[in-house]
């Protein structure tokens, strides 16, 4: 049975970066997606956007929505300071597969609590199950029309404290149109847009940060 694109990319890793350091495996993913596959990994552009705003926060807890290949939950999990943490939800079961080894080869497995479901399913899971009290950073990066009903769920859940980031991916292409009326119109957030390139591409994307006040 012949390879999928995510398991080429997992290969790719395997034999171009160095078990345990997290930035070969971030380098060799995007060699591999901007020469040979494109994929939707957030690439080193957007990447840049996402360690800025992780140092700014310095999360104890972080929650991301979307794993894909574990190209993202590296780099965040590649910046948490002892004792933090990564929970990381992925509905597609190959595709957490793929993430599972590239969070072990990079050597961030300890950090990072990969969770296989949809998000509507383990939001509402995340205290209880997964003893998290709030959360203090959100990486948005899952469909993108989850991502409004997501961030209410957020809210619904207790899972947000004063001075909670939520970080978007993609508010251009594919585009988030409902998340970002709902953020930008809401007096309980401070928004702000990262304008930026769609990964491995010339055409413009963007990210919005949007701070909860409580
Ligand atoms: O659909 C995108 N992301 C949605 C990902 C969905 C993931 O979460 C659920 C599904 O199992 C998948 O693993 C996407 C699409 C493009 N794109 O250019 O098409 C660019 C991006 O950065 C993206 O995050
Ligand atoms: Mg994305």
């Amino acid at each position: 049975m012949n390879q999928s694109k995510e398991e080429r990319i997992l290969n790719f890793v395997l034999q171009n970066a160095v078990r345990g350091d997290p930035c070969s495996v971030l380098e060799a993913i995007d060699k591999y997606c901007s020469q040979k596959e494109w994929s939707m990994n957030v690439g080193s552009e957007k990447g840049l956007i996402l360690d800025k705003v992780v140092e700014e926060v310095s999360p104890s807890v972080a929650l991301e929505l979307g794993t894909y290949c574990g190209y993202s939950g590296v780099r965040i999990a590649r910046l948490l300071k002892a004792g933090a943490r990564l929970l990381t939800v992925e509905f597609n079961p190959a595709f957490a597969a793929v993430a599972k080894q590239v969070f072990e080869f990079a050597g961030v497995q300890d950090k990072v609590k990969l969770i296989e479901g949809p998000s509507d399913e383990i939001i509402p899971q995340l205290k209880k199950k997964y003893e998290v009290d709030t959360v203090d950073f959100v990486f948005l990066d899952h469909w993108k029309d989850r991502y409004k009903p997501d961030t209410i769920l957020l809210q619904e859940c207790n899972l947000l404290r004063k001075g909670s980031v939520l970080l978007a991916d993609n508010v251009i292409i594919p585009g988030a149109p409902e998340f970002l009326n709902y953020v930008r119109n809401n007096s309980h957030f401070q928004c702000t847009n990262y304008p930026a390139h769609l990964e491995y591409m010339k055409a413009s994307d963007a990210m919005e940060k949007a701070v909860f006040l409580g």
